[in-house]
């Protein structure tokens, strides 16, 4: 098989599209979902990243950093990396209150100090690499009811990691996945992530098993998708980290090149707000 990652992802696109049940959903827009869709990726074929359309690369990468950053700022992430796909989520601010930068590097404990999951995880599989314990969430339960929070968790709602001999495995659940829109760059976005602390572990990115709760296709995304289905995927592209930094926290956008990315064309669809 020419790109069996990609294929993994048409498999669960295609499944939840034959398979789901149709229901309203909270933005009012009707979805079609399945429940408990697991993907496994091994980044030792190839990256990630989806060949069936053009996919925003500047966008995954540049996410990500503004996550590792700590920042909730959408202001910033439109700023520095010229990202706007986040914007209706903005309050009038500019800010994104509660998301993932927070949870993930200044989660705040309940005596006055904040823990950076981050910066454990990298320490654990450094030091301690038979820890049944190295995992971080995003899902801080009681800031996710709040109402300023401007979107609960979707993806890192849990996230682990396992070392086997030189090699660094996640798995990454998801609780709610927008199958057509949010989903590919979720992948891509967890992949670049294990490539980025592997390599900081000096290790080798393994494997990912991607779960999804609600994996989900909006009725105003089915005929993207049968378009989708219908294209056969390129061969992956490769993803090259330029330099070695000093820390997790270290990267730049520069840093990150995907090389021999063949694509087919962009297929544009609404997101869900
Ligand atoms: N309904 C919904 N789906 C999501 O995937 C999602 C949310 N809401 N809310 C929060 C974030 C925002 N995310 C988004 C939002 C839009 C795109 C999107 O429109 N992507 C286009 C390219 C956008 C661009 O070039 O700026 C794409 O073709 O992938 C992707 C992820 C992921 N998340
Ligand atoms: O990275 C992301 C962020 C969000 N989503 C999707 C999943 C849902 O369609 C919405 C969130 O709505 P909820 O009602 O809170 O589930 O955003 C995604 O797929 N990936």
């Amino acid at each position: 098989m020419i790109n069996p990652n990609e294929q993994q992802y048409l498999d669960a696109l295609k499944y939840v599209l034959e398979n789901g049940q149709d229901t309203g959903d909270r933005t009012g827009t009707g979805m079609r979902s399945c429940f408990g869709v697991t993907m496994k990726f091994d980044l030792d074929k190839g990256f990630p990243l989806l060949t069936t359309k053009k996919m925003f690369v500047r966008g995954v990468f540049g996410e990500l950093l503004w996550f590792l950053s700590g920042s909730t700022s959408n202001k910033e992430l439109e700023e520095k990396y010229n990202i706007k796909f986040w914007r209706p989520w903005q309050n009038e601010f500019g800010e994104l209150p509660n998301i993932y930068g927070k949870q993930w590097v200044r989660w705040e404990d309940s005596r006055g100090g904040t823990f950076n999951q981050i910066e454990y995880v990298v320490n654990e599989i450094k030091n301690n690499p038979t820890s049944r314990r190295i995992l971080f969430t995003g899902w801080n339960a009681p800031e996710m009811q709040w109402e300023d929070t401007a979107l609960p968790c979707c993806h890192s709602t849990v996230v682990q990691f396992y070392v086997e001999n030189d090699k660094l495995h996640m798995y990454h659940y998801q609780r709610s996945g927008d199958m057509f829109l949010g989903v590919p760059v979720n992948i891509a976005s967890y992949a670049t992530l294990l490539t980025m602390i592997a390599q900081q572990c000096n290790l080798k990115p393994a494997t990912i098993t991607h779960t999804i709760g609600v994996a989900h296709i909006y009725h105003n995304h089915l005929e993207q998708v049968k378009e989708q289905l219908s294209r056969t995927p390129y061969e992956p592209p490769k993803l090259i980290i330029k330099r070695k930094p000093d820390s997790i926290f270290d990267y730049q956008l520069e840093d990150f090149e995907v090389a021999d990315y063949k694509h087919h064309p962009l297929i544009k669809g609404d997101v869900a707000v």
